[in-house]
């Protein structure tokens, strides 16, 4: 089942579409990474999930139902989510400020304790959050977030501004999510290491279009190793590649080739020699993610 579903989402801002037909499809258990260039339209399409946005056009269900006036309410009481940075009072406590948000919620007391062990802020929960490091504060956020145990959880660049150390926790705290209490996580990003760390399925944006949507595995999947031919005349090496019913793309002056064995490389080379066709150069060869990222986005994966 699919916990989040959009069908043709869209939000214009002026003149401007800035979430283009998205068709959003999150599994149920995953953690999908949602991924995306500065500006791409990743917060915006968070926050149309979350009722905080009117989409353009378009239709949203979460957990099974459509996000109308009738069911919004009854439906983000199961989500949890922390979009930018949380607010807080600074001269109160973690605790204390978890217990005004438990008691808005009507949600039991003892989740306070519990969610605070769960982002490692027990020791500190005495503390003012006016002391708390950024770290701590956005922990704090995800304290929040979890304390009703939402089936879904909604993270707006989580580790944004954070240092090393703090992001390499988060990603912890988030990754324990789905085994430990069964719950789908989103969150967006727009760095393509640190999804590939934590998800295992991904969407990737680009001015508000949807140009990627499969599983980890798929993306890794395109980086998988090639041929790269060059030859004297490559538009006549593509025509007699595709005579013997071998696919080829051609790329920067190079004909890429799905990799071969020795004995078929060694074939059609002699082949294509036969021809008049001089080989300049037979290379074999890997996209990196980064350079996939590159691909759809026309972006660096760290931007
Ligand atoms: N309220 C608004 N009014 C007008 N334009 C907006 C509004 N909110 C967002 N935009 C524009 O929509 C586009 C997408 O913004 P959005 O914040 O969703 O991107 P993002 O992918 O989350 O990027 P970032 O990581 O920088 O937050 C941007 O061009 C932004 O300027």
């Amino acid at each position: 089942m699919n916990i989040i579903q959009t069908h043709d989402l869209c939000k214009q801002y002026g003149n401007a579409l800035r979430v283009s037909h998205l068709n959003l499809n999150v599994p149920e258990g995953s953690i999908y990474g949602f991924l995306g260039p500065n500006g791409a339209g990743k917060s915006t399409t968070l926050k149309m999930i979350l009722g905080l946005v009117r989409p353009t056009a378009g239709s949203i269900r979460v957990l099974g139902k459509d996000m109308d006036n009738s069911n919004r309410l009854s439906v983000l009481r199961q989500v949890g989510s922390l979009i930018e940075s949380p607010s807080y009072y600074g001269h109160l406590t973690g605790e204390e400020n978890l217990r005004i948000v438990q008691t808005l919620r009507g949600i039991p007391e003892k989740n306070i304790r519990e969610v605070l062990q769960i982002v490692r802020l027990d020791g500190q929960r005495e503390k003012k959050v006016a002391h708390y490091s950024l770290g701590m504060k956005q922990r704090l956020g995800l304290a929040a977030a979890l304390l009703g145990y939402p089936k879904l959880l909604i993270l707006d660049e989580p580790t944004n501004g954070l240092d090393p150390a703090g992001i390499q926790e988060m990603r912890e705290l988030i990754c324990d999510l789905p085994g430990r209490f069964g719950m789908t996580v989103v969150v967006s990003s727009h760095l393509l290491s640190e999804i590939d760390q934590m998800a295992n399925h991904v969407a990737i944006i680009r001015e508000g279009e949807l140009v990627f949507q499969d599983s980890l595995e798929a993306l890794h999947g395109r980086s998988r190793h090639h041929l790269a031919l060059r030859t004297t005349n490559n538009a006549i090496a593509r025509r007699l590649l595709a005579e013997q019913s071998v696919p080829c793309e051609e790329e920067n002056g190079y004909l890429i080739l799905p990799i071969l064995s020795d004995e078929v490389a060694a074939q059609l080379t002699g082949f294509l020699a036969g021809n008049r066709l001089g080989i300049v150069r037979l290379e074999e060869r890997q996209k990196s993610l980064e350079d996939i990222f590159l691909d759809l986005t026309g972006k660096a994966a760290s931007l």
